[in-house]
């Protein structure tokens, strides 16, 4: 197991938002984190990265806890994409050059460079390269996010909604790349998520919370309208269409009804 999760939980303040939870992450394999809005999907993710320390339990990356890592240790083998992405007065490049900090001592190298280059050529990011962070749209900053934990080469990504800002080509197009990296260089991604037929698509695990603690976990096949209906309070009916599981609303949409009502 690249990560284990064992038994944490968190307050803010004096509100408990996770509670006992407990799951191992696989090397070469995407786990989709589910729940609805506000269930701790974040807050798991941010412990999950030693930026929040839980009130208890144990986070191990290959066996070792972060408790006893420094901050550069564990940047060198967990990557974050935030769901609000900084933006700083700073160019592209230079944004995702920082995702060779913990690869580099005081000097950019030649293979640091030709690292960023690869990666700015892979997301097509070359007329944005020297643009200002500051001045790029929710998508192109996301896509930059995306870009500095991918130069960061680290054997987990932690992504929270990665593709919550973008339009459904590139959505596709940095899912698959996430997908690409996964399964070709053997690392483990955890990402957030709304969209549950995304979810479907792209995961091979699922870990869905409901109040703050672990509803189900288990292989992305295993996904039932029940389990959504039970976590989300919405009833689903999953279909498969050209190989792949869809889930639908198991109503009428409104849509329909007022066409047919007019
Ligand atoms: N810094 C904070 N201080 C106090 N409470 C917080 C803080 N950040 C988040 N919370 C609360 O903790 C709970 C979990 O928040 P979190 O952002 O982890 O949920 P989430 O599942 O990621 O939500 P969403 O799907 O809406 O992004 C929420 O009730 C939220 O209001």
């Amino acid at each position: 197991m690249i990560l284990t999760v064992n038994d944490i939980s968190f307050k803010y303040n004096r509100h408990t938002t996770l509670k006992d939870i407990s799951f191992t992450i696989k090397k070469g394999e995407i786990t989709v984190v589910l729940g609805p809005n506000g269930v701790g999907k974040t807050t798991l993710l941010k412990c999950m990265n030693g930026i929040l320390k839980p009130t208890c339990g144990d986070i191990l990356v290959a066996g070792k806890n972060i408790k006893k890592m420094g901050l550069r240790e564990i940047s060198g083998n967990m990557s974050y994409v935030a769901q609000k992405c900084e933006s700083a007065r700073m160019t592209a490049f230079d944004a995702i050059l920082m995702g060779r900090r913990p690869h580099m001592g005081w000097k950019v190298g030649k293979n640091d460079l030709k690292k960023v280059d690869g990666v700015i050529k892979h997301l097509g990011l070359e007329h944005l390269a020297l643009n200002h962070v500051d001045e790029m749209s929710g998508g192109e900053l996301q896509k930059v996010a995306i870009a500095r934990a991918l130069v960061q080469e680290t054997d987990i990504i932690l992504l929270d909604e990665p593709t919550s800002s973008l339009d459904m080509k590139n959505q596709e197009e940095i899912l698959e790349l996430i997908e690409r990296v996964v399964k070709e260089h053997r690392v483990a991604a955890v990402m957030t998520m709304h969209d549950l037929n995304t979810a479907l698509r792209y995961a091979d695990n699922y870990i869905f919370l409901k109040e703050g603690s672990i509803f189900d976990t288990g292989p992305i096949e295993k996904v039932s309208p029940v389990m959504v209906s039970e976590v989300y309070g919405i009833s689903v009916e999953i279909i498969r269409h050209k190989g792949y599981s869809v889930i639908i609303p198991a109503t009428e949409s409104r849509r329909k009804t007022t066409k047919k009502a007019a």
